[in-house]
């Protein structure tokens, strides 16, 4: 969004030349309006299509209904806010507990449908863990001073430490960027082990903040570094840098993790996490990751979404799917 003066040239997209702007804006929905009347767009059509957004379906097809069942099983459930309260907290577990409405779940034939997991703070886990009880679901708590992971070092073994005590099931960690980013493996390689050490039984996520690595390469590096020292899955991002999870940063992750159970037999998780808020987008990330990965990591057990709100989207896109054409399909979501 853009606040001040400014002078922009002339951008070309396809055919249409989008004119110089050059006065004083002020942010809003006027600046909008005011860019599509400038670029003589057919300003009623995007009025039309904007005001029926919220309603729209995305999903249309039996078995893209299937797959989001499959994908509302593998949703880190997430909340990671600096407001987060105990009642948001029990609240997001209830979700978890029952993402889909009981008609809705009785309708696709199904008997019990849960999160693959719930993320939450080190703060909020005794919450979640006893909102979760007896649910099956784990708790994941971000961990070593996310998300930024430059707190003190044996403060970041610590809060580990203190999730682990707390009943938390898995531990999202950050790397330290720095160590990438200069090249010192070594020193990555020795901090995940030390994590990894800390996690004990917890299962251990590493984040490898992808958005803030300067390549591909980088990340394919980290990727390998970080299974080497024992990270049981591998995540892109914490969702608060400004790129987080994206299809391009998957495609090294995953081949990364195909070459390492080639090399080593050990299947290693992935779990794309930040800005996947869109069912469509839940279904892109899962076909990749069935061409790249194969059948076997279609289940928690090696791949979750992080995400606090694709699960909206997706309950909403099945709500208006099953309030169209019913077919036997849906009583088969993916084994
Ligand atoms: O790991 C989970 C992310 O922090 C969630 O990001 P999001 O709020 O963009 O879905």
């Amino acid at each position: 969004m853009q606040t001040e003066t400014e002078s922009t040239t002339a951008v070309t997209r396809g055919s249409a030349h989008l004119p110089q702007v050059t006065e004083a804006r002020n942010p809003g929905m006027d600046l909008d309006m005011d860019w599509v009347m400038r670029a003589q767009a057919n300003r009623s059509a995007i009025e039309r299509r904007a005001a029926t957004l919220p309603g729209r379906r995305s999903v249309k097809k039996d078995y893209q209904a299937a797959w989001l069942l499959k994908a509302i099983s593998m949703i880190d459930l997430t909340t990671l806010a600096g407001d987060d309260t105990p009642g948001r907290v029990r609240r997001l577990c209830a979700k978890a507990r029952h993402p889909v409405r009981a008609d809705l779940l009785e309708a696709l034939g199904l008997e019990r449908l849960t999160t693959g997991a719930v993320c939450v703070y080190h703060d909020m886990v005794p919450v979640a863990v006893e909102a979760l009880d007896g649910s099956g679901i784990p708790v994941a708590a971000v961990s070593t001073g996310f998300p930024a992971g430059l707190s003190p070092f044996h403060l970041r073994l610590a809060e580990i430490g203190e999730s682990v005590k707390a009943g938390a099931e898995e531990i999202d960690i950050v790397i330290s960027r720095r160590h990438v980013l200069t090249g010192n493996w070594q020193a990555l390689y020795e901090e995940m082990q030390q994590f990894r050490a800390a996690c004990g039984e917890a299962h251990v996520k590493a984040i490898l903040a992808t958005g803030e690595l300067g390549s591909l390469r980088n990340v394919a590096r980290a990727s390998l570094v970080c299974m080497m020292a024992g990270a049981d899955f591998i995540k892109t991002s914490t969702g608060k840098e400004s790129v987080n999870a994206t299809l391009p940063v998957s495609l090294v992750m995953m081949r990364a993790i195909r070459d390492y159970q080639d090399r080593t037999g050990v299947r290693v998780g992935y779990k794309p996490a930040g800005g996947i808020s869109k069912a469509k987008d839940s279904l892109t990330y899962l076909m990749l990751l069935k061409e790249e990965l194969g059948h076997r990591w279609l289940q928690p057990d090696l791949f979750r979404f992080g995400a606090s709100s694709l699960l909206g989207d997706i309950e909403r896109q099945l709500e208006h799917h099953l309030t169209g054409a019913y077919s036997a399909a849906w009583r088969h979501p993916l084994a």
